[in-house]
């Protein structure tokens, strides 16, 4: 528990195959108090799925996608830049089904359970090699035999990688309490990072830059999937209840900045477009959006990125 008076605050990365239940858990810890906006703003390089606020603590709950699929077409790089931003989280918890692990187990399991196993197995080698240990939160225990959900929990935890496991049900909220409890307990001593009552401050600038990146990675993101960040430099409310707002994009090569403006300009101006467009009907205004793209060497010091974004509200 915390002290009355101290706050915390951390990055909790919740990883798990597609279908583990990660959505279903984050809207539980979450609640219904947090804005739909939250959910959908995207930092510097994993999104944020969802602020959970335990007592005194605040839990920011982030999304590390790709980190469990190197058999698609991603690269090393990219895989490793996913897990890097696990590596980056104060947190990591890594969300099992335990229906799928049982069902592939018997043999009575679909084509989805057998890939559920695979990623769950990527994932564990992936804690190994990034020395990393998580907290295990086993999925879908409801209509699971006890015997059986503690057979897989013990298996799962003889790998060495977690050093925690919760036994939870998503879906019914059974232990989503404890695991909340205890991830709160994690995190370090900090203020606050994002409003406390997301639903009375609306962090635009960030839910404007999610947007665009999102129309980013609809068209480009076969060639590259996490290298754009998206920053909102200006955002103006004009005389005549117009939006100015000023973006700019940022990548790591100039090949990259290449692809984002496209032939003549043309990639680029259909994100514009895309973005303003979702942009003046989230804002109900109309919308005026400039886009830079620029190359930029390095990543920024992330926990650093986070704060000055967090400060940066501008609302
Ligand atoms: N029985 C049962 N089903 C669950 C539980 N948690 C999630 N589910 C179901 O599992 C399916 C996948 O859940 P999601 O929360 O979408 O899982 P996810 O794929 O990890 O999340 P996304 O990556 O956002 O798609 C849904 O049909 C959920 O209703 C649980 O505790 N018990």
């Amino acid at each position: 528990m915390t002290e009355a008076n101290t706050t915390r605050a951390g990055f909790v990365a919740i990883i798990g195959a597609p279908n583990a239940g990660k959505s279903t858990l984050v809207n539980r810890m979450v609640g219904t108090k947090v804005s739909i906006v939250t959910r959908k703003v995207q930092t510097t390089r994993f999104p944020i799925r969802g602020v959970a606020m335990v007592g005194n603590a605040q839990l920011i709950l982030v999304d590390t996608p790709g980190i469990f699929k190197p058999r698609r077409r991603l690269d090393r790089a990219m895989v490793r830049s996913a897990w890097s931003g696990a590596e980056d989280a104060d947190v990591v918890v890594h969300l099992v089904d335990v229906q799928a692990e049982l069902a592939a187990a018997d043999g009575t399991g679909k084509g989805a359970d057998k890939k559920s196993v695979e990623d769950v197995e990527s994932i564990i080698q992936g804690l190994k090699g990034s020395g990393r240990q998580a907290i295990l939160a086993l999925n879908k225990i409801d209509g699971v035999k006890r015997d059986r959900m503690l057979a897989v929990a013990k298996t799962l935890f003889d790998s060495g990688v977690y050093s925690r496991v919760f036994m939870i049900s998503a879906a019914d909220g059974n232990g989503v309490e404890d695991l909340s409890n205890y991830l709160a307990g994690q995190v370090p001593e900090s203020p606050w990072l994002y409003p406390a009552d997301q639903s009375a401050d609306l962090p635009v600038r960030l839910l404007a830059s999610e947007i665009t990146r999102e129309k980013i990675y609809l068209r480009v993101h076969e060639e590259l999937p996490y290298a754009a960040t998206v920053e909102t430099t200006a955002f103006e409310e004009r005389k005549d209840g117009s939006v100015r707002i000023e973006q700019l994009i940022q990548v790591e090569r100039d090949g990259q900045r290449a692809i984002i403006l496209g032939k003549g300009g043309q990639t680029l101006k259909w994100i514009g477009s895309a973005s303003r467009e979702e942009l003046t009907e989230l804002l109900d205004r109309k919308v005026h959006l400039f886009l830079h793209v620029s190359v930029r060497e390095t990543w920024a010091d992330e926990r650093q990125a986070y704060t000055d974004m967090g400060l940066d509200f501008d609302v």
